[in-house]
């Protein structure tokens, strides 16, 4: 069982629910990077920083339960939507004590520690809604932080027939948080770079 050392109203949310089309449609999260799924790896990473951790998943269901992590699938009406069908159906399924949501995708290996801490510190000082880390590589939606009180608005954002997390984060209160690391966000999106990323551990 994954310890959880963060604060209690501060979670978390692993997008691992994608169609891996860059990596031959494969599930990202549950490749082997070192020996362990990638999934893992980013879990390791996130845990340390949050009170509670939950997988949102289409696929390999079983294989994601072992991580004894909530775990959810996209609600029937966002299917295939991409990774705001996720907060949509996740804004149903939160506990009510969590009130930030850190998201991060299954295959970002080595996401910075100081992740979350430092966007909630961003949130605080800013006065906006959600936490946008940017890096000398652009933004980096997939591990944004947000007020779960924003996630109301995902729902009628699809339902208008809009998919887009950048259109979607255009009509909230942001606050783009640098990051200098830009490899600390690398993702596993296609066979090259997950190759990189293991010839960089070695
Ligand atoms: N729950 C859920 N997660 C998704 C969905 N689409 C993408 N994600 C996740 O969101 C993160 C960012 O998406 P991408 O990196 O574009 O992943 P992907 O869609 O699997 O990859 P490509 O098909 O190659 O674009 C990944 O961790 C995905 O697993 C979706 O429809 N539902």
């Amino acid at each position: 069982m994954m310890k959880l050392n963060g604060p209690q109203e501060l979670g978390g949310l692993l997008l691992a629910g994608g169609e891996g089309r860059r990596m031959g449609g494969q599930d990202k999260g549950m490749l082997p990077l070192c020996g362990q799924p990638l999934a893992a790896h980013v879990l390791a990473r996130l845990a340390p920083q949050l009170g509670w951790l939950a997988i949102s998943a289409n696929r390999s269901l079983d294989d994601y339960r072992r991580f004894g992590l909530p775990l959810w699938t996209d609600a029937a009406a966002w299917q295939g939507m991409g990774p705001l069908a996720a907060l949509a159906t996740t804004a149903e399924q939160l506990p009510p004590h969590i009130t930030l949501l850190q998201l991060a995708p299954c295959d970002t290996p080595d996401l910075p520690l100081d992740l979350s801490a430092t966007l909630v510190a961003a949130l605080a000082v800013s006065g906006a809604d959600i936490a946008l880390p940017v890096t000398p590589q652009g933004p980096q939606p997939a591990c944004l932080l947000l007020k779960v009180d924003v996630l109301a608005s995902v729902a009628p954002y699809l339902a208008g027939g809009q998919r887009s997390i950048r259109g979607w984060l255009a009509t909230q209160r942001v606050v783009e948080v640098p990051f200098a690391d830009a490899a600390a966000f690398a993702n596993a999106n296609d066979p090259a770079t997950l190759a990189a990323l293991a010839a960089g551990r070695q």
